[in-house]
């Protein structure tokens, strides 16, 4: 089966046709249609590889107007979350996060890796309904399930076996904040050692403040236990001095780690406590870049007590990169593209003959222009199939 886009505009501005054939991109260039082929007219849109969301929770998508986070910060977001049971039934989770994965979808995610809770509130349900949702989804979006466990009770065997029945219960990967709870070392190699015994990787919440710097010894044990490792947030690497930034991100790199920076979230959270020269709640992320560590970007949190806004949007992302994080606009658009694929264990895909088909076409004129605007005029293909269609029009008199 091959389906022939015409007329669209790569990211250098040139014009191009793509031939889909199944589910790869088969041809690009200046193609005519072949006999019978279905063809889509793009109208000079922009096209890019489709983007990908590598850290969203989407348990607690859209629950601010259940539960206020009183101090606005992190641990504001934790005890409002923990207070209100409600945010953590079953079907609930599964109806917000279906709300939460059809922006994504027409907002051009392909892939989309989500952080589920996990711990002595509420057992594995929440990942029980995530796992329905992704076979609800598969023809739509690639949807991976981390498990965000927490250590409950009966220490450290209660907590390998919780990691053990997140899995069991659908888990792709195995997740969590070692550093927040009471004995960190040991909820790290209980971490680790299902995961070897398992045979999955750790997507962990690191440094999720200024004044903790974990993210060494994480490095190092990933290191040495051979495990890999995503580590979200990192944000004291980002107010550290350079010197210090460096190192760490070098043992970031010698380990085969990956980083993922969530400006949203974090520019909502950190950097209440003063009244001046706040600082960024985002990553060292031009000091990992350049020790060869990848870096994605996602958005966390949607709406709930750990941020109020968010539209499931990417391009909302790379526009904070570029104002908060100072990326360039091709840096920005890969991190939460081409970049957050590859953290996700995915093809990194591109413009190219044999990546796989999975696109957006924006109405935008260029990549700039797409990242300001984020205009909702967007057509989506996954696997090959045409996903998601939203078309705008715009009436202004001059
Ligand atoms: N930033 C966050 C930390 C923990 N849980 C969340 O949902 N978000």
């Amino acid at each position: 089966m091959t389906e022939l886009l015409r007329g669209g505009r790569g990211a250098d501005g040139q014009g191009v046709d793509i031939r889909i054939v199944d589910d790869l991109i088969g041809e690009l260039g200046t193609l005519t249609p072949l006999p019978g082929e279905a063809v889509v007219d793009l109208d000079g849109r922009l096209v890019l590889p489709a983007f990908a969301e590598p850290h969203v929770h989407l348990d607690k998508a859209f629950t601010a107007g259940l539960a206020a986070n009183q101090t606005g910060d992190l641990q504001g977001a934790m005890a409002s979350y923990s207070a209100v049971a409600s945010m953590r039934q079953g079907d609930a989770i599964a109806d917000r996060a279906m709300r939460a994965l059809r922006l994504f979808v027409a907002a051009g995610t392909t892939a989309v890796r989500c952080q589920i809770g996990a711990g002595r509130l509420s057992g594995v349900t929440a990942i029980e309904a995530l796992a329905k949702v992704r076979e609800q989804v598969s023809a739509y979006v690639d949807l991976q399930i981390v498990a965000h466990v927490g250590v409950p009770d009966g220490g450290a065997a209660g907590h390998r076996a919780l990691l053990h029945r997140a899995l069991d219960a659908g888990a792709d990967q195995l997740g969590g904040n070692p550093f927040s709870e009471d004995d960190p070392d040991l909820a790290l190699e209980s971490c680790l050692e299902v995961a070897l015994d398992r045979g999955v990787e750790l997507d962990l919440h690191v440094d999720e403040s200024f004044d903790s710097v974990t993210l060494d010894r994480v490095a190092a044990r990933a290191l040495e236990s051979g495990v890999r490792v995503v580590a979200a947030h990192c944000v004291s690497l980002g107010v550290l001095p350079d010197s210090q930034a460096k190192e760490i991100a070098a043992a970031v790199a010698a380990a085969g780690m990956s980083v993922v920076t969530l400006p949203m979230t974090n520019l909502f959270l950190q950097g209440r406590d003063v009244l001046s020269a706040k600082p960024r709640g985002l990553t060292a992320i031009d000091a990992l870049r350049a020790a060869g560590v990848q870096v994605a970007a996602g958005s966390d949190n949607v709406r709930d007590p750990f941020n109020l806004v968010g539209r499931c949007d990417p391009l909302e992302i790379a526009s904070l990169l570029v104002t908060a994080g100072h990326q360039q606009p091709v840096h920005a658009a890969g991190m939460v593209g081409s970049e957050a694929r590859t953290v996700m264990g995915l093809p990194a895909g591109g413009l190219v003959a044999g990546a796989p088909a999975e696109l957006v076409a924006l109405g935008a004129d260029d990549l700039g222009d797409a990242i300001a605007r984020a205009p909702g005029d967007r057509l989506v293909w996954h696997r090959g199939q045409l996903v998601a269609q939203t078309v705008t029009t715009t009436d202004v008199p001059f």
